[in-house]
């Protein structure tokens, strides 16, 4: 463990430093890593351990997208790749990824697969804490662990590939073995996390229902929306809004944001535009302050797990998220925004 100074506040944090691959490699040695399902964690982390000379089998609907997607990255049907229940059996630390509603569906049957000693592990403290609403209680004789990237599982997987991380948050939830703690740091340095910090499975649900409802996603495009549509109801071009709330963030501005931080990033501004930006950000801190507590009292309340399951539980749940995607990327906005990138000089 290295204490780290967050802004005051000393963390104790887990790098490669102070818990090695090797290390890691040591401690999962006698393990099977069945990672059950192959959507967007799955790949990621199935992948990275694999390359990390885990002992990986992946379990996964058969013959679905996701079935494919795992056979052409080289997981044998039969040999490293199951039908979901059969990985569950054969694996002693189970990473249970499918989807969070797929969790819930699926619990009563994996449940039957844990075996005395197993590792029962997360990457969302969801289907344990909300356990009124998914009904996942795991046995007594398993430890329930948590690794949870803040990132997606696409850059899980090309963050490690370029020789990064990205970071992850780690909790016990239950100790059966006495070796829970040092099961779960292994497979966060084994699915390459760029550093691992402390967490329990509820603030890690909170926080992340919170974020991506917020700032990440919900909150971004909500307010990316707005600012596009303000300026298009002043005669501004669709190029001219687009680049001036979309492009201009994602090619300039955020990156000096994630080299150095928000400072940095208005220094590297113009005068002008610093003492602009000083003057408004409080008043849009100020107006969304209601919404994000709203946002948070509906997240700690439930609310937001039973939206989540009634709807992604319907069996053409994808097909309606997909519907809703396509909305936003046939939008004057996103379809501007396509443009714009196709003429990016990487991609003439
Ligand atoms: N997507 C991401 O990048 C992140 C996901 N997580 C967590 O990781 C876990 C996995 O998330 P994703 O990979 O996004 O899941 P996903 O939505 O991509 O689904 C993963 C797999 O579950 C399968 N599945 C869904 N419902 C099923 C059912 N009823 N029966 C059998 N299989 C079913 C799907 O076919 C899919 O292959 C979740 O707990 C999620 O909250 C955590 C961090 C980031
Ligand atoms: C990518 C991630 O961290 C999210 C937004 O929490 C998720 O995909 O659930
Ligand atoms: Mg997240
Ligand atoms: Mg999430």
């Amino acid at each position: 463990m290295a204490n780290i100074d967050f802004g005051g506040v000393t963390e104790e944090v887990i790098t490669s430093e102070e818990f090695s691959l090797d290390k890691a490699r040591d401690v999962l040695k006698n393990e099977t890593v069945a990672v059950l399902g192959y959507g967007v964690q799955g790949p990621g982390q199935a992948l990275n351990m694999k390359d990390n000379g885990i002992n990986v089998i992946v379990g996964q609907r058969e013959g679905g997208e996701s079935w494919n997607r795992a056979v052409a990255d080289g997981f044998v049907p039969g040999e490293t790749l199951f039908p979901i229940e059969e990985a569950a059996k054969k694996g002693t630390l189970i990473q249970f990824l499918l989807s969070d509603a797929g969790q819930v569906a699926t619990w009563p049957k994996i449940k039957e697969c844990l075996n005395k000693g197993d590792a029962l592990y997360f990457s969302h403290g969801f289907g344990v804490v909300y356990k009124d609403q998914t009904g996942i209680i795991p046995p007594e004789n398993v430890d329930v662990i948590l690794v949870a990237p803040k990132g997606s599982g696409r850059t899980v997987r090309t963050n490690f590939l370029a020789g990064s991380g990205i970071n992850s948050s780690f909790a016990v939830h239950q100790d059966f073995t006495g070796r829970a703690k040092e099961r779960t740091l292994a497979t966060g340095i084994a699915i390459g996390s760029g550093y691992l910090f402390s967490t329990t499975f509820e603030k890690e649900v909170y926080s992340d229902l919170t974020g991506e409802r917020g700032v990440l996603m919900g909150c971004l495009a909500g307010v990316m929306e707005a600012q596009y549509n303000v300026l298009r109801k002043h005669g501004h071009s669709p190029s001219e809004a687009f680049n001036e709330t979309v492009e201009e963030l994602t090619q300039s501005l955020i990156r000096l944001v994630a080299e150095n931080g928000m400072d940095w990033m208005f220094g590297n501004c113009s005068t002008t535009a610093q003492r602009g930006a000083l003057d408004w950000s409080p008043k849009f801190r100020d107006a969304v302050v209601p919404v994000f507590d709203d946002l948070y009292e509906s997240v700690l309340s439930g609310k937001e797990t039973k939206r989540v399951l009634d709807v992604n539980s319907a069996p053409d749940y994808r097909e309606k998220l997909q519907a809703e995607l396509d909305i936003i990327k046939n939008s004057e906005m996103w379809k501007a925004g396509a443009a714009v990138r196709a003429l990016r000089p990487e991609n003439r």
